[in-house]
């Protein structure tokens, strides 16, 4: 059959294979083959990748096009479509006879920018792995804007959608950009491959194994579990990217991390160690960014450094009682290799760096971290816990690469040692959040409605921060347009739109209106929570079908979607959806079983207190039915998982029995029973509150009382807030009295600030709030706004806060008769908001300090404070160091506090104001009643701003200090000056 023939018969089935995904990956690899070949004409091609329109649209537009285009093009299709989809032949359609595979066309004597073209295919797989570095490789030689990367780094696109991206702008940028990326690539090429590699030639054998390796990695990762149930989604459409952090910042990263950065060398803080942690909490997406770097690894898209990646999952390794080799380890665990064992081995073992191991969940391993049994001989046997911490210390297999995840309660100083680096995964940003909800829902518009009902409820869209909440938030998308006023609020409100939803989806009963739903399937709520209870107690979290059946789990139950199946062992185990749906169904027991007695519920909630004092955390398993010996002797070993899990079960069993969700139970359970275990919470609380509080050391004389949290604290207050009863935080908080609290340092988030304003707000005296380097955005920012009214002073130092936060926070406060004192330091500020502050001074005679230190605020910015400072007679302290105000911003500060008679301190440092700005701002120094203290270090001031500066001096005795290191002056005209002026230091 002629080709342009075949593509008119086979329409439907080469529609079907190409789009059928859901994917635009398939057309987009077929598109850059024709455009390398020159078949398709960069006009052709935007005719047919038309954003926003139908993914089946643009395929019929091509094929429409390669029809008109006659016999040779079809032919080239053809062939272009048997090399992305070669399975597609298996599914009915038949390439065979069409022309044979493409090569990339040889680059001729083409211009640089054409050569992006002509090796599109290539460059597009390439790039994948190096955005961020040939972004800033770009950005270096001056070829892109910080506004051209963010449009390449669009979070909606996936990695190679970013490739492309990358590609075209940087063909309509030119030749000389084009010749940046290429030499960037070609660099990376002859680096990024180990001296080693570049002339290794491994085994036959070896080979065969990666690939069987390879494909089995693949398979494994390619879909989510947590759509296992209830759709089909693949990774490559669903992944966004979550927000990665260094735990040691490190000052000259100026790019976001990227997944590749991982592994690489950037911030690394210990040499000698070859093992990254990832660490983030429960839902915040560690095993789904695993699941990516396999997958990327699979596909050739990221990681190729790597011969081999040997993934593990600590929660299945916890059923594995032989004792192994690390060779048995490896082959019994991950991949066998069919042939030659002992070679691959040995190849393995001659050959560390070009191996990548990962283990995920190490929190969730029975054993907490030691290295007190050693362990150096690959053929040894040893426990699987012995092997893996020995391979994490780099005892055993040295020079492999490894990365672990684990929730931060399980990171302690003992395993810290053998780190060579620790990123922080912090779950969504605002704009991961949209990306996540667009990818989860075909339909555009019922993505549209909940982005929107998102926006009108910032309680949720908090929540929605951590990725496996917004996925529920997104799968239970009807329940929450259809829910009105009262749309959920806290975690607890969020999990029980997911129970109703699958128990109202998935139940064979139909008939359940109201709140019946509950009742009518009261016995597989119990059923499922009797397994999650126990599994919590003895660190279960895969469960054999014996197990299912001592807790009356029948397939009808797992029918209804919480447990899935695991695939990979070989007689059927489950495991719920997700460990906080496990923790949640624990507490559902603890609620609503009649076999729960009487201490389970303060024993709960005294776990935490037990291991700030430093005792066993396995009480939980006497809250076991006394029946289950067995289970209670494996209950004695104390992971940090499951103080993890059991802070998560408190929290739901608060919100479960607070008085707002008593009506669902009311046929489910005596109501005197909840109203016991109720207050049994409420008095744990309010104990757990006053402990936390009798803590808080007496002031020295003259100091303020201040409170730093402990561990625990913002559990207490998010359990508290999980009530959502006014009257306990009230009567948790009115007996607090100190002047300040400080949370720095503790993983705050939008919803942390959620339940500490939800709190805070009943204090009785005002406090000072500081919550210096935490995850606060703006989401968290207008969390805030309930409390401003009992904060005096807001430290928001390095929180990811925009002009947009700082535009609600302000109309706020500027009607907060306390809050007098606001730091910014380190934010995302620009000029666009100094227009509130330039307000908030105006209104406000009694605002005493303004700190905005390292943000981006230039001349216009400082303009615009000017016009505020101008009518302001109470400010004391102006901190702006590390802007970009400049000698006009200074000029402009100037005249406004010429004759300032209250600003006592003020901070220009690094704004390059130079010396006509110090000039300038020799007025204030003669002038002002007030001015005591004024920094000027690094500002390229020569000798003539520093002369106007020591006349200005000569006629004030207030100042008594300018600071002026690391200006432009010679070491003799320091020393003259320093003479001449003692109030001057350099
Ligand atoms: N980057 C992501 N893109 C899309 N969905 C995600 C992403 N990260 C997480 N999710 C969703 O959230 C769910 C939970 O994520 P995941 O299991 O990776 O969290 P985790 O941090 O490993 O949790 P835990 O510590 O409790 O095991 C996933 O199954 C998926 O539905």
């Amino acid at each position: 059959m002629f080709a342009q023939e075949f593509v008119l018969k086979q329409r439907t089935e080469i529609l079907h294979a190409l789009c059928s995904s859901g994917s635009a990956e398939h057309l987009e690899r077929v598109l850059d083959i024709l455009l390398a070949q020159g078949e398709l004409t960069w006009e052709d091609y935007q005719n047919i990748q038309v954003p926003g329109r139908p993914l089946f649209t643009n395929a019929r537009q091509l094929l429409d096009l390669l029809y008109t285009k006659g016999l040779d093009s079809c032919g080239l299709f053809l062939a272009a479509l048997k090399q992305v989809l070669p399975e597609a032949q298996e599914t009915g359609l038949s390439l065979s006879g069409c022309s044979p595979n493409i090569k990339e066309k040889e680059a001729q004597s083409t211009s640089t920018t054409q050569m992006l073209l002509t090796q599109r295919p290539s460059l597009v797989s390439k790039l994948q792995s190096c955005i961020n570095g040939a972004l800033q490789a770009l950005v270096v030689e001056g070829q892109f804007t910080s506004r051209d990367c963010d449009e390449v780094r669009r979070p909606i696109h996936t990695p190679s959608q970013q490739a492309r991206c990358l590609l075209d702008h940087v063909s309509s940028k030119g030749d000389l950009a084009a010749k940046v990326l290429l030499n960037y690539i070609q660099q990376k090429q002859e680096s990024g491959s180990p001296v080693n590699q570049k002339n290794l030639t491994p085994p036959k054998e070896f080979l065969k194994y990666q690939k069987k390796l390879s494909s089995s990695v693949s398979a494994q990762s390619c879909f989510l579990s947590t759509y296992g149930g209830t759709s089909h989604m693949s990774l490559d459409d669903i992944y966004t990217e979550g927000q990665l952090e260094l735990a040691h910042k490190c000052t000259d990263l100026h790019t976001p991390l990227g997944l590749e950065d991982i592994v690489g060398t950037l911030g690394t803080v210990n040499k000698e160690a070859d093992t990254v942690l990832v660490s983030g909490e429960a839902g915040s997406g560690k095993s789904t960014l695993l699941q990516r770097l396999h997958l990327l690894w699979a596909q050739g898209a990221a990681l190729q450094d790597f011969l081999l990646l040997f993934p593990f999952s600590c929660r299945k390794l916890n059923s594995e009682h032989k004792e192994l080799s690390v060779q048995e380890l490896l082959f019994q665990h991950c991949c066998w290799p069919d042939r030659e064992q002992e070679q691959i081995f040995q190849f393995i073992l001659d050959h560390p760096h070009l191996i990548l191991f990962t283990f995920d969940g190490l929190d969730e391993l029975k054993q907490s971290f030691s290295d007190e049994h050693r362990l150096c001989c690959p053929t040894q046997h040893a426990p699987v816990h012995t092997l893996l911490f020995n391979l994490i210390q780099g005892s055993l297999m040295k020079g492999v690469q490894k990365v672990v995840t684990s929730r931060p309660e399980a990171v302690g100083p003992l395993l810290k040692k053998h780190l060579s680096k620790e990123v922080l995964l912090k779950g969504f940003s605002p704009s991961g959040i949209d990306c996540f909800v667009r990818k989860h829902h075909n339909d555009s518009t019922v993505a549209a409605k909940v982005l929107e009902s998102l926006q009108t409820n910032t309680a949720l869209l908090g929540l929605c921060h951590n990725p496996v909440l917004c996925w529920i938030v997104s799968q239970c998308h009807k329940e929450l347009l259809g829910c009105g006023e009262g749309s959920p609020q806290t975690i607890t409100d969020v999990y029980l739109m997911i129970l109703q939803h699958f128990l109202q989806h998935k139940s064979l009963s139909k008939s359940t209106i109201g709140l019946g739903w509950l009742h009518e399937n009261l016995k597989t709520v119990l059923h499922l929570g009797q397994l999650a209870f126990e599994g919590i107690g003895s660190t279960c979290y895969i469960f054999s079908g014996i197990e299912l059946d001592a807790c009356g789990v029948t397939e009808q139950d797992i029918c209804i979607g919480f447990l899935i199946q695991i695939k990979d062992t070989s007689s059927a185990h489950y495991e719920f959806l997700h460990v906080t749906i496990q923790c949640f169904f624990a507490a559902l027991y603890i609620v609503l079983s009649g076999n729960i007695d009487g201490p389970t519920i303060p024993k709960l909630f005294e776990m935490q207190d037990m291991r700030e004092t430093g005792l066993s955390t396995s009480c939980f398993g006497a809250c076991l039915p006394s029946t289950d010996q067995q289970k209670q002797d494996v209950v004695g070993e104390d992971t940090a998982a499951k103080t993890s899990d059991l802070q998560m079960i408190a929290t739901f069993v608060s919100g479960l029995l607070s008085q707002r969700h008593r009506s669902l139970w009311l046929h489910c359970c005596p109501s005197a029973v909840m109203e016991k275990k109720a207050r049994q919470v409420v008095r744990c609380l309010s104990k757990g509150m006053q402990k936390h509080f009798k803590s808080i050391p007496q002031p020295v004389e003259g100091e303020a009382k201040s409170m730093h949290a402990m561990p625990g604290f913002l559990w207490l207050i998010k359990c508290i807030y999980e009530m959502q009863e006014s009257r306990i935080a009230n009567n948790a908080m009115s007996k607090l009295e100190i002047d300040h609290l400080k949370l720095t340092y503790c993983n705050i988030g939008p919803v942390e600030c959620t339940a500490l304003s939800y709190v805070l707000q009943h204090l009785r005296t005002p406090v000072g709030l500081q919550l210096d380097n935490n995850s606060v955005g703006d989401v968290g920012v207008e969390q805030l706004l309930p409390c401003m009214h009992v904060c005096n002073s807001l430290h928001l130092r390095n929180n990811n806060i925009t002009d947009e936060g700082i535009r609600k926070l302000i109309a706020k406060g500027i009607q907060c008769d306390n809050f007098r004192k606001i730091a910014l330091f380190n934010n995302k500020l620009t000029d666009a908001c100094t227009q509130q502050f330039s307000h908030l001074l105006k209104t406000r005679q009694d605002f005493l300090s303004l700190r905005l230190g390292n943000n981006n605020i230039t001349a216009e910015g400082a303009k615009q404070l000017a016009e505020g400072l101008k009518f302001n007679h109470s400010l004391q302290y102006l901190g702006l160091w590390g802007n970009k105000i400049g000698d006009a911003g200074a000029e402009a500060l100037a005249s406004a506090l010429e004759y300032s008679k209250s600003l006592v301190w003020l901070s220009l440092v690094g704004n390059g104001v130079g010396t006509a700005g110090a000039c300038a701002l020799a007025k204030i120094v003669k002038n002002s009643t007030s001015l005591e203290h004024l920094w000027l270090t690094e500002n390229c001031i020569t000798r003539a701003g520093v002369e106007c500066l020591i006349q200005a001096l000569q006629h004030n005795t207030h100042v008594k200090s300018i600071w002026l290191q690391n200006n432009n002056l010679s070491l003799e005209e320091v020393e003259d000056m320093t003479q001449r002026e003692s109030r001057l230091f350099f």
